[in-house]
């Protein structure tokens, strides 16, 4: 076995196995929707969102001794190493009362869902996948309007490729575990909603089953 298959069970790891915590994995290109989405299903079914590149965007601002190396990965599209990113989820997971939770954004590539699993020994309860054109999350990004200094059409090109290369594969990881439910996310917020409602109704059944 892998030295990340070998973690050993630390003390964070431990409360964290004490939570039961359920996890929702939301997956989808850049711009297809998951943070509008998770926003309501936070409103509907009561799991708390925890973004990757929100709390990684957080770490910036709070002067970590990361901020720097994680503000440049922003900014070129690349995929901050899995230790950073898997410690702010933990730690928000840990720090939340809540043990049922939507991570938007993670895993986005083979080493994030192997060493997520090796270091929490979570497994996703299922994994939400918004599936959107190209051509229509550009035209969503590039009018996101929210001071986001990776919405500028060079850095989407990378975050496009980098999608395409390091994120399709774990999606088809969890598919041949036959976890992932597909959204059609190119059609309006409120349609997208009713489908993914419709998962959640039938999926929170078969967890709590
Ligand atoms: N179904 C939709 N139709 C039209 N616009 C949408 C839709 N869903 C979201 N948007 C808009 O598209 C932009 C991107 O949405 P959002 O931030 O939810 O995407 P995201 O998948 O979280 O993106 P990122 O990966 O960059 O964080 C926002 O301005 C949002 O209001
Ligand atoms: N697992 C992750 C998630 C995100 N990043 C970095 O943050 C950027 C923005 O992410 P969004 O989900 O908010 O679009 C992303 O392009 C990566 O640079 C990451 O490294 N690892
Ligand atoms: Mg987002």
């Amino acid at each position: 076995m892998g030295a990340v298959a070998d973690a050993a069970i630390t003390d964070a790891t431990r409360r964290l196995i004490e939570k039961e915590p359920t996890v929702v994995f939301v997956l989808g290109g850049p711009g297809s929707g998951k943070g509008t989405q998770c926003a309501n299903i936070v409103q509907h079914f009561g799991y708390t969102h925890l973004s990757a590149g929100d709390l990684l965007r957080a770490e910036i601002k709070s002067g970590s001794e990361n901020g720097t190396m994680i503000q440049n990965m922003i900014k070129e599209g690349k995929i901050v190493p899995s230790e950073v990113t898997i410690k702010l989820l933990q730690n928000a997971m840990l720090e939340s009362a809540n043990n049922k939770f939507l991570i938007d954004g993670f895993p986005r590539n083979e080493e994030n869902r192997a060493a997520f699993e090796a270091v929490t020994k979570i497994e996703p309860a299922f994994v939400l996948f918004f599936e959107c054109s190209e051509e229509e999350m550009e035209r969503r990004l590039l009018g996101r309007n929210q001071g986001r200094e990776d919405d500028n059409i060079e850095t989407i090109r990378k975050r496009f490729k980098v999608f395409m290369e390091s994120s399709i594969p774990v999606v088809e990881y969890y598919e041949s575990k036959g976890k992932v439910c597909k959204i059609d996310a190119a059609k309006p917020i409120e349609e997208v909603f009713e489908a993914v409602k419709a998962v959640f109704t039938t999926q929170d059944a078969v967890v709590v089953a």
